[in-house]
């Protein structure tokens, strides 16, 4: 095991970060990491998540086909999906990639592949209440959100809210988005809210996915 590895920060090795993420997902299915990322990669992520802010990121969607003045009522962030042609954007989806094979040879998954976007949420930007994925219905089986925002206040507020089930509403945890930290969780059993936003906050939003594909479905869909 080596200790010092790059995608790891705080001494922690890539395998003891893992045990945590699969230990935390099978007993209470959700876990929050500080120090997701070194220092560096991280920092390269918030310094392009802001420059290309400006021009690149669009309104995001809340599902395939939907209509985006609907969209606007349940969430008004604006995002741009991550791809390999940037080196620092393919050094994210390398980790992330890392983290699939690590937890589906602990927790057997089958997490097949992972999407993320980057996401900007203006002062006044919020994104309502909403299941990331419907049991049974959705390839999405693990949510990841990484936060891109130093010194992060309580009356900033943005906080990530999750509830403990759909049929129990009461509040499981309350999350700050702050730099480098990282939440998981199974995405159709947590429904979750993102609060008004009184600054601009940064954060990458990914999905671990199943394959659903059958002989006459080809899924993930391209
Ligand atoms: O930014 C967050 O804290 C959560 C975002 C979210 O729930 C989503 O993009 O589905
Ligand atoms: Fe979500």
């Amino acid at each position: 095991m080596n200790s010092n590895s790059p995608s790891t920060s705080n001494n922690q090795s890539l395998e003891s970060k893992l045990d945590v993420i699969a230990n935390n997902l099978a007993d209470a299915g959700y876990v929050i990491l500080q120090d997701f990322l070194s220092e560096e990669l991280a920092k390269l992520l918030q310094h392009q998540a802001q420059t290309l802010s400006e021009t690149d990121f669009k309104p995001a969607s809340i599902g395939r086909n939907q209509d985006q003045q609907l969209n606007s009522k349940v969430r008004s962030d604006r995002s741009l999906w991550l791809n390999k042609e940037s080196e620092t954007q393919r050094q994210y989806l390398d980790f992330m990639e890392q983290v699939r094979v690590g937890l589906n040879r602990r927790l057997f998954m089958g997490l097949f592949d992972f999407e993320c976007h980057f996401s900007h949420y203006q002062p006044g930007d919020f994104y309502l209440k909403h299941l990331d994925a419907f049991k049974g219905r959705s390839n999405r089986a693990l949510s990841t959100v990484y936060y891109l925002n130093p010194s992060w206040q309580e009356s900033f507020g943005g906080e990530l809210v999750l509830y403990s089930s759909e049929q129990d509403s009461s509040i499981l945890t309350r999350i700050k988005p702050v730099f480098n930290q990282c939440v998981i969780f199974l995405s159709d059993s947590f429904p979750h809210e993102v609060l008004v936003s009184h600054k601009d906050r940064f954060s990458i939003a990914g999905w671990f996915r199943l394959n659903n594909s059958n002989h006459n479905h080809v899924d993930p869909a391209l």
